[in-house]
């Protein structure tokens, strides 16, 4: 059926290339394309879906991988995003479209870009969006040629007085840009244009994500009317030894205040850094460098301390990849957007019908310190805070006590709250062998009692705690008689679930703040998903979890403290989160 269609699409196409048309007419196949991705496994996912969000964005059925092209335009979020319209696994993959006038509540319009040409037709790959000076936005994506080849295409909305660019025309000058026998690029890791800049010279540039051998590349295009693209001699970076970089992001921060700055600015030197992203194939996670760029010899250097390796700190140490920010004019800040994939087995993602979330978008910049990005759940989620709970504050969570909150809805929540601890000076030395705060986290499991901690939240917990995710935090000393300390904090999924077939792995970051001062912690809970937040956005856990007892009205909220000694509770705030309107 698939093939039928795809073949009457292309004979479709080729006459109306015939007839002369420069670009090619996708409206026919649209329609065509979008009553196939509703006839395509019509078995809509089962009534009894405990699993499903509230309030995080995700399809209404079938499989979800990277986001692709966020923008803001004439008012309204876009968001596009790799999804297949058969199944809950990967494969067939097209850019399906989604809109937005909060970044919460979304709107499904029909796939915007689907295989329809040679340049495309074994699929529509990950890409990003360039707002051009002119106020077009315009697409460059991967393609997937009939020989299995990646090249990179562009698409550009058919009416641009349509908010909602509901129709994308592909380039017949496509490919624009892809591998042969002079470039020398490896034709099957080539992919995932990033949003493109203007350098001094007024020509643009745009950065691919590659490898040769074992070296991780940003290969660079230039280009003075974005449609003809000339292959730079020299990479943007690169890293020996780091392999594919999948979903590179590279852009400006300001180095005071929380602002976000449009991609091609550059401001004085000293005001702007850069932020080169990539996601690294081999370990599935994304990692980050700041640096500068140097914009005459078009190479990005990170500051020292930096290397674009699995050494790089992470943009979240749980689940959580493929990201891509995008500049929003509207409130001069800069978004990030991120896929996290199931922890399920793949019978149970095809038995719910589904795969594949996206974590709430969140505000991103440098802190002042220069050396690490904040990260921040966008302001308008709290819009969905609905029935506030206040009953701790103040209170000595003793060692070995728990305190329930009452009076949320424990399965869909916010919680923020503030621990504060005493008498640091009996902390915990470190062993300086304890590099890897995942396995710290992993080896001193919840039960394994320090000085201080573990502390924190237990969330989608059971009433007996057969079943909870542990959010905590454990402090030590960084040395026997040194006023350092270390901060860790941990995402036990251990015990999340009864059934045995999920990954739990449990997963852990260092928080670079003082624990003299009080400690934030925030979880958004989201039936299926925890994303964690230490220290206002310093460190971010995404965790996902399938618990079988502490789901809906059956699921519970604790605050803890297993260490020995007494934590603080400043204040604890949680809200029931109402549900967002999204499929
Ligand atoms: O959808 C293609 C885009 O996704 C990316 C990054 O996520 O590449 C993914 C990749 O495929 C693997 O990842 C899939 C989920 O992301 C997974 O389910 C699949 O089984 C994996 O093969 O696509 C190619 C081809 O399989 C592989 O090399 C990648 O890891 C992004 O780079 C793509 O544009």
């Amino acid at each position: 059926m698939t093939r039928e269609v795809f073949s009457n699409i292309g004979l479709w196409l080729l006459f109306t290339l015939l007839i002369g048309n420069y670009v090619v007419d996708l409206e026919a196949s649209h329609h065509v394309y979008k009553r196939l991705s509703q006839t395509t496994n019509t078995e809509s996912p089962s009534v009894n879906q405990p699993y499903r969000t509230g309030f995080h964005f995700q399809p209404p059925k079938n499989w979800m991988n990277d986001p692709n092209g966020p923008m803001i335009y004439k008012g309204i979020y876009h968001l596009f995003y790799q999804w297949n319209p058969k199944g809950a696994v990967w494969g067939n993959i097209v850019w399906a479209h989604s809109t937005s006038t909060d970044l919460i509540n979304w709107e499904p319009h029909p796939p915007a870009i689907f295989p329809s040409e040679p340049f495309d037709i074994n699929g529509c790959w990950s890409g990003s969006v360039t707002i051009l000076p002119n106020g077009k936005p315009v697409i460059l994506y991967t393609g997937i040629d009939p020989k299995n080849q990646q090249v990179q295409n562009i698409a550009e909305p058919k009416n641009i007085s349509d908010p909602y660019l509901r129709e994308w025309t592909k380039s017949t000058l496509n490919p624009l840009m892809a591998p042969d026998a002079v470039n020398g690029i490896n034709a099957s890791s080539f992919r995932d244009p990033t949003t493109a800049w203007l350098g001094q010279d007024k020509k643009w540039r745009v950065i691919i994500g590659s490898k040769i051998n074992r070296r991780g590349l940003a290969i660079t295009y230039t280009s003075k009317d974005f449609l003809k693209w000339e292959k730079s001699p020299e990479p943007l970076h690169y890293d020996d030894g780091s392999g594919m970089w999948e979903c590179p992001d590279f852009f400006p921060v300001t180095r005071s205040g929380s602002k976000g700055v449009e991609t091609s600015s550059f401001g004085e030197p000293n005001e702007i850094k850069h932020v080169l992203k990539v996601s690294l194939d081999d370990t599935k996670h994304d990692y980050y460098t700041i640096g500068t760029y140097d914009r005459v010899k078009d190479k990005f250097v990170p500051d020292s301390g930096f290397k674009m390796d699995g050494t790089a700190p992470r943009y979240d140490y749980g689940k959580y990849y493929a990201s891509k920010t995008f500049y929003d004019s509207a409130k001069s800040r800069r978004i990030l957007w991120g896929w996290t994939n199931e922890s399920s087995s793949v019978d149970d993602d095809v038995e719910k019908g589904w795969s594949g979330i996206q974590t709430i978008p969140r505000k991103i910049w440098l802190d002042r310190s220069g050396k690490q990005l904040i990260q921040w759940p966008v302001r308008e989620v709290e819009r969905l805070r609905t029935k506030e709970v206040k009953n701790l504050r103040n209170k000595v969570l003793k060692s070995g006590s728990r305190l329930e909150v009452y009076g949320v809805t424990a399965a869909q929540a916010d919680v923020e709250v503030l621990f504060k601890v005493r008498d640091l000076e009996k902390a915990d030395v470190i062993d300086p062998s304890w590099t890897d705060p995942q396995l710290i986290c992993s080896q001193m499991n919840v039960s394994v009692k320090s000085s201080f901690g573990p502390f924190g939240l237990m969330v989608l917990a059971s009433k007996n705690l057969e079943e909870y995710t542990s959010v905590y935090f454990r402090i030590f000393k960084a040395r026997q008689n040194s006023g350092k300390f270390v901060v860790v904090m941990c995402s036990d999924q251990s015990r999340s679930s009864l059934e045995e077939d999920n990954d739990k792995t449990t997963y852990g970051a260092f928080v670079d703040i003082n624990p003299y001062k009080p400690i934030p912690l925030r979880a958004l809970i989201d039936h299926s998903v925890v994303e964690s937040f230490g220290g206002k956005g310093r460190a971010c856990i995404t965790s996902r979890v399938y618990p079988k007892l502490a789901i809906g009205k059956s699921s519970h909220l604790f605050a803890f403290n297993y260490g020995s000694q007494s934590v603080d509770v400043l204040n604890l705030n949680a809200w029931s989160m109402n549900s967002a309107q999204i499929s």
